[in-house]
């Protein structure tokens, strides 16, 4: 595990803001932060940062407390934008970050090159659109090679080409092997990218899985003609106004039992409830 948190929680007075969230990112996975706004996903970064205190419980972020300098120089992160000079390239302003954190220039080049703005690097930064200010903030985050890589909402206020590039950005750096966690508070973004989620709301961590799991058992839809005779054959089918749904299993073999017994087959299908579907049952009941 690259992240383990137990029962971390954080009090503003009396209001838990996080509430004894206890998850788990393992390495290699781009893992999901997900809630709407004002969960708890910055509070719960902040403190796998050591930027805020936890109330109580604990973390544990590369075997390290939080905020311990041995883990902070092997996290890079990108929450609430990074300095950037206005007047300074893009080059020179990573340049400024890697003289910092003691990286040398060659990494520098590498991070422009991993999240494409090696064309734009000469540029002032101020002539950057949002989505390529965004990607230097990944870029400065990348320099020291962190084995975990933290993103805060990094599509926040992106057009929608921003929001592709950086979806493509992040899958990139996946499939190079980075451990990445992000937190989004749009499901379809989590959906496409991540392979475990976490769910937040009001503070309390409502899930936990891949998001082939937060969507529950798969059920299939058959329509077929005539469909009460088609219900009498397929075991554990409910009728849902003209189709029948069963709970997936061999989709031929059910086909093979329906033409056999002269039932007609128009249409076989999975049937899966959205992430939105899931999402909204469980936050809704938070
Ligand atoms: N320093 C603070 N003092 C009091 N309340 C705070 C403080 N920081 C955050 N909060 C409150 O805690 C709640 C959770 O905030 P947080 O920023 O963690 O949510 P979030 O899920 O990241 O949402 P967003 O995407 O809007 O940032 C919010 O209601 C916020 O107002």
């Amino acid at each position: 595990m690259i992240v383990t948190t137990e029962k971390l929680t954080k009090r503003y007075g009396d209001r838990a803001v996080v509430d004894e969230v206890s998850l788990s990112v393992r390495r290699g996975e781009v893992y999901g932060f997900l809630g709407p706004n004002g969960a708890g996903k910055t509070t719960t970064i902040r403190m796998l940062l050591g930027l805020v205190k936890p109330t109580s419980g604990t973390a544990s972020v590369l075997g390290e407390a939080p905020g311990a300098p041995k883990a902070l120089l092997r996290v890079g992160s990108l929450i609430e934008g990074p300095g950037f000079y206005p007047y300074l390239s893009g080059r020179d302003n990573l340049r400024v970050h890697a003289h910092r954190r003691g990286v040398g220039r060659t990494q520098v080049e590498a991070a422009l090159e991993q999240v494409d703005l090696v064309a734009a690097a000469g540029e002032k930064f101020r002539r950057y659109s949002l989505g390529m200010k965004q990607r230097l903030g990944v870029a400065a985050a990348l320099l020291g090679r962190p084995e975990l890589l933290v993103l805060d909402e990094p599509t926040n206020g992106l057009d929608p080409a921003g929001m592709a590039d950086m979806r493509d950005l992040v899958r990139a750096l996946a499939a190079q092997g980075q451990t990445v966690l992000l937190s989004s508070h749009l499901l379809g973004e989590v959906e496409e990218i991540c392979d475990r989620v976490g769910v937040i709301a009001q503070g309390r961590l409502v899930a936990e899985s891949t998001v082939e799991q937060l969507r529950g058992d798969s059920v299939l839809l058959i329509r077929a003609d005539p469909i009460e005779k088609a219900q009498v054959l397929i075991e554990g089918s409910t009728v849902h106004g003209d189709v029948l749904h069963v709970r997936e299993t061999d989709a031929g073999a059910l086909v093979r039992v329906l033409v056999a017994a002269d039932v007609d087959v128009r249409e076989v299908r999975p049937l899966r409830r959205t992430l939105e579907e899931v999402f909204f049952e469980m936050t809704g009941a938070a």
